[in-house]
């Protein structure tokens, strides 16, 4: 088979969630579509990141819940029980083998080519097979980057030599360490925090600069996840950068980690949450015009820029435009939708919210950190819609004034705020704070994604005595500060 040639209309290179999303997105619009992947179907999403995150994390937020809820808190009093955490974990990591996902593809009628698959000139996929064959992959019509990211490591000494963790590391863990140093304050380093912690180890984060954790939220979301981690038992320190690592003596020794105070600690495994690169570097950009290493930047139709001919598009996580499975799942029914009306000329409808616009990328992209307490936000944040230069009225409440909080937990804490634009009176942002927020977030996400007005919103009834009756009382903190009643 070395030397094969075929022809697609579409080919896609990786099969995380963006990859799969797009391959079918485009099959549904009546094109044959061939997707590359090099390891498993299911990307970093289903093996390293969303699924096993969130089944080491799923134990430690029930278990918090219970131990607020009178008459159950003694019965929850014991430690996790570890082996079970992780078998369930592996369960939901469908064990790393994606015979699912291979059976989902072909039932949907795209092709499956296993390798590593690099762009070689316009239109043209090269795929290097395990077996040493290749094969050339001609697009009719478009190209799909979806090849994700990697853990960006800072450049330290030592580094190298002192087996890091990765996500990959920390998501598929046989042990828990007994002390984890945890490099970062965005969302890796703040749910595998609290997983591990809560698991059993003396968990350490090492975050650079004074800006709290989870920076790119509002403020008071990370502070209050801080107060819980320390709350807790894990030492979360500011303003501490990491100058150096070292494994002093061999492989099993600990990991000793230098600090710019000149302090040092000693930490069994470090796990280094320091943000994502594009996975880019060996995937033929080069023979395109492109540098190898770049994130790929695209239109609102996620074409990339600074390609001639518009044949080459790049979704998911590779575009750096919102690094999350929905968003890259989002993206790629919109961009697959677009490749299909090309192919047979039609005229896109690109206008805000349209079928072949990114609008939600901007304006709407939700994110629920599954820490304890969960985060769970959408839309702007007070900083970027001061940046935005918008006028907003921010609207604040303390979720624990709920009377269906109340009926949750025992001196349940939360807060809320929403983001009305002052001009048009339409929800533009939100975020939760607090126990059971992750599934309040849908909500949310169609207030800000239909623009609706806030004064249709008393009609949208909250069954009580739930949570969701916070934006009842967001409506009257609104009403009685602007003097608007509808
Ligand atoms: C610890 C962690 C937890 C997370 N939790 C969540 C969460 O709860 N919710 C959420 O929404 N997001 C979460 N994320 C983010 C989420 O994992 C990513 O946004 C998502 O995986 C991106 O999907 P993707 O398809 O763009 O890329 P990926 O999932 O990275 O998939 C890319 C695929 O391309 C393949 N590939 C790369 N290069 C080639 C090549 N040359 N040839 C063939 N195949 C190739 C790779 O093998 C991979 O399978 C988490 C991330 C991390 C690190
Ligand atoms: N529940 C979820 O939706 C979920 C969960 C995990 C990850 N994700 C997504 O995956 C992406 C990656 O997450 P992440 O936490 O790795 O990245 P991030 O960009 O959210 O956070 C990176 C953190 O590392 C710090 N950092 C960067 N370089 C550093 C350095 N040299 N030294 C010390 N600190 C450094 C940053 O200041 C920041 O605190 C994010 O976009 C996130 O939204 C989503």
């Amino acid at each position: 088979m070395n030397g094969t040639s075929r022809a697609y209309d579409v080919v896609v290179l990786g099969a995380g969630p963006a990859g799969e999303n797009l391959a079918d997105r485009t099959r549904a619009a009546g094109l044959t579509s061939v997707i590359v992947e090099n390891e498993l179907l299911g990307g970093e999403c289903s093996f390293w990141a969303c699924e096993p995150s969130k089944a080491l994390l799923r134990p430690v937020i029930a278990r918090a819940d219970a131990r607020r809820v009178p008459g159950l808190r003694r019965a929850v009093e014991g430690p996790l029980d570890v082996p079970a955490v992780f078998a369930h974990r592996d369960k939901m990591a469908t064990y790393w083998q994606d015979e699912d996902q291979v059976d989902w593809l072909r039932s949907v009628s795209v092709d499956l080519i296993r390798g590593h698959g690099r762009l070689d000139g316009p239109r043209q996929v090269v795929v290097d097979m395990p077996d040493g064959e290749t094969v050339r992959l001609t697009a009719r019509h478009a190209v799909g980057v979806c090849t994700g990211t990697v853990t960006a490591f800072p450049d330290l000494p030592g580094l190298e030599h002192a087996r890091p963790w990765t996500n990959r590391d920390a998501t598929a863990a046989r042990h828990v360490p007994d002390r984890l140093a945890v490099v970062g304050g965005g969302v890796v380093a703040v749910e595998m925090a609290t997983a591990f912690q809560a698991l059993g180890s003396q968990v350490t984060m090492l975050v650079r600069g004074h800006k709290g954790l989870l920076n790119r939220m509002e403020p008071f979301a990370g502070e209050m996840v801080a107060d819980a981690l320390r709350a807790a038992g894990a030492d979360v320190r500011f303003g501490t950068s990491v100058t150096g690592v070292a494994r002093e003596d061999g492989a099993q020794s600990p990991v000793r980690v230098d600090l710019d105070d000149g302090d040092s600690l000693v930490a069994d495994e470090i796990l280094f949450a320091t943000g994502r690169s594009p996975h880019t570097a060996d995937i033929g950009l080069e023979t395109i015009g492109l540098t190898p290493g770049d994130w790929l930047t695209v239109d609102d139709s996620y074409r990339v820029t600074d390609v001639a001919d518009g044949w080459l598009y790049a979704v998911g996580d590779v575009n750096h435009r919102a690094l999350m499975t929905h968003q890259g799942k989002y993206q790629a029914r919109i961009a697959g939708a677009v490749i299909g009306a090309r192919a047979k000329g039609e005229a896109l409808d690109d206008r805000r919210w349209g079928a072949h616009a990114s609008t939600a990328d901007s304006a709407a992209v939700p994110q629920v950190v599954f820490s304890e307490p969960e985060v769970a936000s959408v839309g702007l944040t007070t900083r970027e819609a001061e940046r935005a230069g918008l006028r907003v009225d921010v609207v604040d409440y303390d979720i624990g004034r709920v009377a269906g909080a109340a009926q949750y937990s025992d001196g349940y804490q939360g807060r809320a705020r929403v983001l009305i634009d002052a001009e048009r009176r339409t929800v533009v942002g939100v975020t939760f704070v607090g126990p059971g927020t992750q599934e309040l977030l849908y909500s949310a996400t169609v207030v800000v994604a239909s623009e609706v007005q806030v004064d249709r919103l008393w009609h949208a009834v909250p069954a009580f005595p739930t949570i969701s009756e916070v934006w009842l009382r967001i409506l009257e903190t609104y009403r009685d500060r602007t003097g608007t009643v509808a």
